[in-house]
């Protein structure tokens, strides 16, 4: 079973919208937990367009409440998001390449060029006691890289797989990252997924039992729209299990 860590970042961003704490992320955060999701992930950007840096701190607190859920904090490790995550410390830091300005994830970490960088980091990270996960391309020669700046797991970057779901590149695409999966398990490494999954492409792709977790909140927050929140965590549990 594959375990769903629901992404919050568009509540933060509806939130965001008007100024005030409605939609409140923590009771969204609470909703979520309740309806059985394993854990929690937000994402906070140097803008804080949506998730915030206090998000982080709330929703640690909400999960002491929930002994055995885990809160996934996501993002580029620069001086405030590594103070942040080193007070904060959540269960998993998921450590992501991104520009401030990037309007979204769309690219896993160059290891082999950032290694120096990243592998202190990972250390100062790990000595707290928090996971760590390196967002990457699934590219199977690319896991030693991961493995050796010290990650603990890796998150396959999905936004590929989803572009071919539709498409008859479907099954060789998928195959792809089952080889990643494959790739990163064979030297000890666990294996998330995300980015663009949703209900209908999450299965195929976590079917085979190489991802530990995935990590879902664009699409989630959308389907809930029309299906409703409660019965759309339901409905990827379904998927998972
Ligand atoms: C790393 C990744 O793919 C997502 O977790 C990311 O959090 C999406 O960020 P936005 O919600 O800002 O698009
Ligand atoms: N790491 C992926 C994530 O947290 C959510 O990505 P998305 O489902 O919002 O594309």
């Amino acid at each position: 079973m594959t375990h769903l860590s629901v992404n919050l970042n568009k509540i933060g961003l509806l939130r965001n919208s008007r100024g005030r704490d409605y939609p409140n992320v923590v009771a969204m955060a609470k909703r979520t937990l309740d309806q059985g999701a394993f854990g929690i992930t937000i994402h906070p950007r140097p803008d804080q367009r949506h998730a915030t840096y206090k998000d982080a701190y709330d929703i640690k607190t909400l999960l002491q409440q929930y002994p055995g859920r885990e809160l996934n904090i996501e993002g580029f490790p620069d001086a405030k998001f590594l103070e942040v995550v080193l007070e904060v410390v959540p269960d998993q830091c998921t450590l992501v390449p991104d520009d401030p300005n990037q309007l979204t994830s769309d690219h896993g970490w160059n290891v082999a060029r950032d290694q120096d960088a990243l592998r202190p980091v990972i250390a100062k990270l790990r000595d707290k006691g928090i996971r760590v996960v390196l967002f990457m391309d699934p590219v199977p020669e690319n896991m030693t890289l991961a493995k050796s700046v010290g990650a603990d797991r890796v998150e396959l970057y999905t936004e590929a797989y989803a572009n071919a779901y539709h498409t008859d590149q479907q099954a060789s695409v998928n195959e792809e990252y089952q080889e990643a999966a494959l790739a990163a398990k064979s030297i000890g490494l666990e294996v998330n997924a995300g980015h663009d999954l949703d209900l209908e492409n999450v299965g195929l792709l976590c079917a085979p039992g190489h991802i530990t977790e995935v990590s879902i909140g664009h699409a989630l927050t959308v389907e809930a729209l029309e299906l409703g929140w409660d019965n759309v965590v339901k409905a990827y549990l379904d998927q998972l299990s």
